[in-house]
């Protein structure tokens, strides 16, 4: 068998065309959603995603705003340029690019931006409203990962879910929406013993550890639905996934690949939240 790749970039492209739209009807009443976007430090490849974000916001009419504070930044400046930006009613979304920097607590930063600007659903109430399954911002990357799913009608009610890697942004909330959608889900983690037995008994594989090529095609149930989320730098300076794609392929009934997979689909998922936050805001 080889499996059918899910573009996620095709996809994007689809959603922001008709995200544009809704833009230009939002701002003949007046309504300019606005993402604002504070990036600590020079780590190129921060850089290099806050820039795809720039592009795909000015492509669908969302403004942007770039504030970028120098590495040796303070944890108390940040929370004072939060503060600020929570109280500014032209921003809709704040969005602090992760990691930082030593000297910064990423828990106190996400828990001080306000829940209602929170484009990136990641803080505890937020968590919390995805957990009870009540209306919220959902965390981009899972959510793009359930929309490729669907856009393919690719049926996870009852199938067996296994995520590799359990992170915060990542592993974690791409399981509980797997698991508000019906999967019985498995969690894979460094700890994890017998992690074959479980890969091996996956309908859905989700793998997010950061490893170049960890997950091979041997290793998979025919007719698995691969997602890669891994981005890894390699030697020759390209991109490339958690997953041996060329292996995967091979075994799989549905793979994404990376680039063009779950990466452009984070980017769309977090306009759309923006978007949403400016409509809520507005009341429309
Ligand atoms: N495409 C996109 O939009 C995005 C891509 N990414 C990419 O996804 C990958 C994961 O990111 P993130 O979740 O932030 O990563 P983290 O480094 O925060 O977490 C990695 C997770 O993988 C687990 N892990 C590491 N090695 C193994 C192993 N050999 N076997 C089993 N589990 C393992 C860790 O386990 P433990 O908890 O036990 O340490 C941990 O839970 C990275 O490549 C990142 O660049 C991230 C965000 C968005
Ligand atoms: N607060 C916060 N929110 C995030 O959502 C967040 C973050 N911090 N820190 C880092 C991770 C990583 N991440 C990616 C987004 C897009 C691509 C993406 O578009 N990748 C392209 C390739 C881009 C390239 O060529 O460099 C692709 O896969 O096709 C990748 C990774 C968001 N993250």
């Amino acid at each position: 068998m080889t499996a059918e790749v899910i573009y996620g970039n095709v996809l994007a492209e689809n959603l922001r065309l008709e995200m544009r739209e809704e833009v230009d009807a939002l701002k003949e009443q007046g309504i300019i959603p606005k993402l604002t976007v504070i990036l600590i430090g020079d780590n190129p490849a921060s850089k290099s995603y806050v820039r795809g974000k720039q592009k795909a916001s000015s492509f669908v009419g969302v403004e942007s705003n770039l504030i970028e504070l120098p590495s040796d930044a303070t944890e108390k400046y940040l929370l004072e340029l939060i503060d600020t930006l929570n109280k500014d009613s032209q921003v809709h979304g704040i969005l602090v690019q992760l990691p930082l920097p030593a000297q910064i607590q990423e828990q106190v930063i996400i828990e001080a931006i306000h829940p209602d600007k929170d484009v990136d659903g990641f803080h505890p109430v937020n968590i919390g409203r995805m957990l009870t399954g009540k209306d919220t911002f959902l965390p981009c990357t899972p959510f793009g990962i359930i929309t490729m799913l669907k856009s393919k009608n690719i049926e996870i009610a009852g199938k067996n879910a296994v995520v590799i890697g359990r992170s915060n942004i990542v592993g974690k909330p791409v399981g509980q929406l797997l698991l508000n959608e019906n999967a019985t889900v498995t969690y894979c983690h460094s700890k994890t013993k017998n992690m074959e037995e479980h890969i091996k008994a996956a309908d859905i594989l989700i793998v997010a550890i950061g490893k170049a090529h960890f997950l091979k095609g041997e290793d998979i149930k025919p007719g698995a639905v691969v997602i890669d989320v891994g981005i890894n730098r390699i030697e020759d300076g390209s991109l490339t996934g958690d997953v041996d794609f060329e292996s995967a392929k091979e075994t799989a009934s549905y793979i994404t690949p990376v680039p063009k997979g779950v990466g452009p689909m984070t980017i769309t998922m977090l306009l759309h939240n923006t978007i949403k936050s400016a409509k809520r805001f507005h009341q429309v």
